[in-house]
């Protein structure tokens, strides 16, 4: 338990240990275990419910399993132990209920914007028409309009996001399942981008599970941070969080909170890395000092990167 949760520290009933809720869970995972090879214990014994609707954030450092869970939410990957239900289903392999969001949108780069969201509606077996409708409303809400043709390499880093975020909520899936997505943008565009989900969340309420190491994004966005620890990756805190939306990610309460889970969090974590070798200096838009210790993802990295420091 965090200490400081019991203590005098005023916005406390900002963020309060997890309650049980009433009812099914949409998500069930269930003493999930997850290596790979001999070597690397990825997951061990985790368990979460996740409810309809619940927006939660997945945080903790580099290498503690954040990805693997939800890859294995997705289907992708076939957890070693354990079980995973959606709506009472095992999760046997993927699925266009939950859709995947990745830190580099996938695009297809010969696509317009609008071509990118009508292409997989079509496969899925809408007309034209409803694909060309649906695809202008997702456009317009995450306000890309007038960029319906223009090709994703004459696109920012953000709006690339935008059309990759609309792309899979045009599709409605049950679940978004978002990896770091906005790791790689600079602070005011994943600024943006925060509200953005935030207004999109407020509006469709769909359940998301949103992997992060930077603490102030957990609590900016969700209404709930299951924290996690490596070696192996687990779960040590499961948080829900009462700070009234729309946030502002320089609320004091939530400065104040994500500070003191940084602080608490780097003294308990027993995967901190050991002192670093020539440290590179991050890009001067990116502030590191709200990531997690440990945390040391760079744009683009592939998941299981960081195994081989272990
Ligand atoms: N394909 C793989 N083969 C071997 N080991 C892997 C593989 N993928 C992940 N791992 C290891 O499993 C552990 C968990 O990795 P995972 O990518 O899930 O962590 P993470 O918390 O998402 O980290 P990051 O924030 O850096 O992406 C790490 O030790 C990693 O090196």
């Amino acid at each position: 338990m965090l200490d400081w949760l019991k203590s005098g520290f005023s916005p406390r009933r900002l963020l309060v240990p997890r309650r049980a809720r009433a009812g099914d869970a949409k998500i069930a995972v269930q003493r999930v275990g997850h290596r790979f090879g001999n070597e690397v214990v990825a997951l061990d014994n985790v368990s979460i419910d996740v409810h309809q609707g619940e927006f939660v954030c997945l945080l903790g450092p580099s290498g503690c399993g954040k990805t693997t869970l939800l890859y294995a939410l997705a289907g992708h990957i076939a957890p070693s132990g354990g079980r995973i239900t959606i709506d009472g289903q095992e999760v046997s392999g993927p699925s266009p209920e939950r859709m995947l969001v990745f830190q580099e949108p996938a695009l297809f780069p010969w696509l317009s914007v609008k071509q990118n969201l009508t292409f997989p509606l079509r496969a899925r077996g809408l007309s034209r028409a409803e694909a060309s409708a649906r695809a202008l409303e997702f456009i317009h809400l995450v306000q890309l309009d007038g960029f319906e043709r223009a090709q994703p390499h004459e696109l920012s880093g953000g709006m690339r996001m935008r059309v990759s975020l609309a792309r899979a909520l045009a599709m409605d899936p049950q679940v978004l399942l978002m990896d770091e997505p906005f790791g790689a943008l600079d602070a005011q565009t994943r600024d943006q981008m925060h509200r953005l989900l935030q207004r999109i969340w407020m509006r469709d309420q769909k359940t998301v599970v949103f992997v992060t190491h930077n603490v102030r994004e957990a609590l900016v966005l969700g209404d709930r941070v299951v924290v996690m620890a490596a070696r192996p990756g687990r779960v040590i805190h499961d948080l829900d969080v009462h700070i009234p939306r729309p946030r502002d990610p320089d609320d004091d309460a939530l400065v104040q909170l994500s500070r003191r889970i940084r602080e608490e969090i780097g003294s308990v974590e027993p995967g901190r890395r050991d002192p670093p070798g020539p440290a590179t200096p991050p890009p001067e838009d990116r502030d590191d000092r709200e990531s997690l210790p440990g945390s040391d993802r760079l744009p683009g990295r592939a998941p299981g990167a960081v195994g081989a420091r272990l």
